[in-house]
C-alpha cells in the first residue's frame, strides 16, 4: 500500500479538464473547466461561513446550557428539541444524523415527538434563507443565535400554517427560560405576531436557500450558476421516498398496492408522507429505502449469479442487498462496527445473504474478486435534499483529505480485482474532484484501465448523463417533474485481463 498522500500533493493533476467531448459534456452540461479543483483543494482559500448566515464557532455566540434548557437528562418537548438540533448544527457544526442517532440527545423522546422535532429542525435548516428574509422584515437587529434560532423555528411553523397563538406563546416561553437572553422575549413576541400576519401567504413566494459560499463557489465553477440554482430549487423541494425491490418483477403489483410510481430506472417512488415501516412489504423485506440515484451503481455493476463481489464501504447495506438479490456471492465491508450492524439488520429483514467484514477497506487484502463496488466516503453533497443540515455542518475543510482517501481506495480496490474484473466507483457527491476527476486520474495512473460505457446502457439512463470520461453524472435537478434524484457519480472501470 502506498503511504497516504498529503492534501494538495503536487503529484495530483490540477489542470483544467478538456473542453467539449462525449455525452453530456459536449452539450455544456458537464463540469465547467476551471482551475479550482474543488473545495479545499488547490484554491488556497479558507473555507469561510457565508456572510449573514449561520454563525461561527466563536464562544461568545454559543448558547450556554441555561440557554438550551433542554439537557438530555429529561425528555424534551419537540420545539425545544428542534431548537437544540438547529443550534447544534449551526453553532457546533454537528450533523442531524449524529444528533438524532440511537444514542443522541433525542433518544429518550417518544417516537412521535422525536419525529416532529426532527422534521421542524430539518425544515428550518432547509428554509434558512427564506425564513431569515421573512423575519428580516420585522427585526431591527439580528438577535443572538439562540434567540434567532427560536424565531426561525417559530417562523417556519407560522409559515406552514400552525396556529399563531400556540407558536408565539411557546417561542416567548422558550426565550424567557434562557437566562442570558430573556430580555429578548418582548421583541420575539412583537416580531412573531407580525410574521403571523403575513405568513403563510408570503411563504408561497419564497426563494430557495442559497448554498453557503464554501460549496456554492466551487459548484458554480464546475456546473455553472444556472445548474446550481436549479439544484438549490431541488434541495428546497426535498426528496420523495424511493424503494428498491428485492425482485424487480414485483414492481407492478407493489406499485399498485402502495400507490407508488415506477421510475424509468426501476425504483418505486412514494411521493407522500408515510410511515415507512407500515408500508406493505416492509416486514416481508420485499424492498428497502434507497434513492433512485443511489440504486444505479449496483445496477451498472450488473452482478451475475455466483460472481464473487466485494462491496467496499457497504453500510447500511443498500447496495449489498442489490448485489445479493442478483445472486452474487457478496462480501460487505465497512469500517464502522455500529454501521455494520445495520447491514446485518437489513439482510435479516430482506432474507438476503452476504458475508460481513468490519474493518478498514485499505487493510483488506483478499484478492481475486470478479467485481468490486466502491462507494467511497465523500462530502455527501449530493444528498442535501435529504440532509439540508449538511452545508452548515461542514465547511469544506475535510474534502481534500477525502479526495486523497478516495484515490487510495480506488488503487487498492484495483489491486484486489482479478485480471479482467470490474470496479464500480461511486460517490454521493456533486463535486467533480470526487467523481469525474477521480476516474480521469485513475485512468492516467493505471495503463490499460478503461471505463465501460456499454454498462451504462440501461433502461431509464439518459445518455446526456454520461460524462466525458465514461462515467455517469446524476444531479438533484434531473427528473425535476417527477421529484428529482440525489446527486451521484458512478463509473464502471475494467481492469485489463
Ligand atoms: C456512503 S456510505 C456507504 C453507503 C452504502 N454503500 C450503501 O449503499 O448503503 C460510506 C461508508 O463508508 C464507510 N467507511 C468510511 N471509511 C472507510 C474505510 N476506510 N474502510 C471501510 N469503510 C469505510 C463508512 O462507515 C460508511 O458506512
Amino acid at each position: 500500500m502506498t503511504p497516504p498522500r498529503k492534501p494538495n500533493d503536487p503529484s495530483r493533476r490540477t489542470g483544467p479538464r478538456k473542453a467539449g467531448g462525449a455525452g453530456g459534456m459536449s452539450k455544456g452540461k458537464g463540469p465547467h473547466k476551471g482551475p479550482n479543483k474543488g473545495p479545499g483543494k488547490g484554491t488556497g482559500k479558507p473555507m469561510g461561513r457565508r456572510p449573514g448566515g449561520p454563525q461561527g464557532k466563536a464562544q461568545g455566540n454559543r448558547p450556554q446550557d441555561s440557554d438550551r434548557p433542554d439537557r438530555p437528562a429529561r425528555p424534551m418537548d419537540p420545539r425545544r428539541a428542534a431548537h437544540r438540533l438547529v443550534c447544534a448544527v449551526l453553532e457546533d457544526q454537528e450533523t442531524l444524523a449524529e444528533l438524532t442517532g440511537r444514542t443522541g440527545p433525542l433518544a429518550r423522546m417518544e417516537p412521535a415527538d422525536r419525529a416532529r422535532a426532527q422534521r421542524l429542525a430539518t425544515e428550518t435548516l432547509r428554509n434558512l434563507d427564506p425564513l431569515d428574509a421573512l423575519l428580516a422584515q420585522f427585526i431591527e437587529r439580528i438577535p443572538a443565535p439562540p434567540v434567532q434560532n427560536v424565531l426561525r423555528i417559530a417562523a417556519y411553523e407560522l409559515a406552514t400554517g400552525e396556529a399563531a397563538h400556540g407558536v408565539v406563546n411557546a417561542a416567548v416561553t422558550q426565550i424567557s427560560a434562557m437566562h442570558r437572553y430573556k430580555q429578548a422575549k418582548g421583541m420575539a413576541n412583537a416580531v412573531l405576531r407580525r410574521v403571523a400576519d403575513v405568513a403563510p401567504a408570503a411563504w408561497a413566494d419564497r426563494s430557495p436557500s442559497r448554498l453557503p459560499e464554501w460549496l456554492r463557489e466551487p459548484l458554480v465553477m464546475a456546473w455553472g450558476d444556472e445548474v446550481i440554482t436549479a439544484c438549490e430549487a431541488a434541495h428546497a423541494r426535498g426528496a420523495p421516498l424511493d424503494l428498491t425491490l428485492r425482485e424487480q418483477k414485483l414492481a407492478e403489483p407493489l406499485s399498485a398496492q402502495i400507490d407508488a410510481q415506477i421510475l424509468p430506472t426501476g425504483s418505486l417512488r412514494v411521493d407522500r408522507s408515510v410511515q415507512v415501516s407500515a408500508l406493505p412489504g416492509f416486514d416481508a423485506g420485499t424492498w428497502w429505502v434507497q434513492d433512485a440515484a443511489a440504486a444505479l451503481p449496483a445496477r451498472i455493476l450488473a452482478a451475475k449469479p455466483g460472481e464473487k463481489v466485494l462491496d467496499l464501504c457497504a453500510a447500511p447495506g443498500g447496495k449489498t442487498m442489490q448485489l445479493a438479490s442478483a445472486g452474487a456471492d457478496v462480501t460487505a465491508l465497512d469500517i464502522s462496527p455500529a454501521r455494520s450492524e445495520r447491514i446485518e439488520e437489513n439482510l435479516t429483514r430482506t432474507g438476503l445473504t452476504a458475508r460481513i467484514v468490519t474493518g478498514d477497506a485499505l487493510d483488506f487484502a483478499e484478492d481475486g474478486w470478479d467485481a468490486i463496488l466502491l462507494d467511497a466516503p465523500c462530502s455527501a453533497t449530493g444528498t442535501i435534499r435529504r440532509h439540508p443540515d449538511l452545508p452548515y455542518a461542514q465547511d469544506g475543510s475535510t474534502i481534500s483529505a477525502l479526495i486523497d482517501l478516495q484515490a487510495q481506495m480506488i488503487d487498492h480496490a484495483l489491486s484486489l480485482l482479478k485480471p479482467g474484473g470490474r470496479l464500480v466507483f461511486c460517490t454521493c457527491s456533486l463535486i467533480p474532484d470526487e467523481g469525474e476527476v477521480q476516474v480521469d486520474e485513475a485512468l492516467a495512473r493505471h495503463p490499460g484501465l478503461t471505463t465501460d460505457r456499454a454498462a451504462l446502457d440501461l433502461p431509464g439512463i439518459d445518455p446526456a448523463w454520461i460524462t466525458e470520461e465514461g462515467g455517469l453524472r446524476l444531479r438533484p435537478d434531473y427528473w425535476a417533474e417527477t421529484g428529482g434524484m440525489d446527486g451521484f457519480y458512478c463509473a464502471v472501470l475494467h481492469k485489463p485481463a
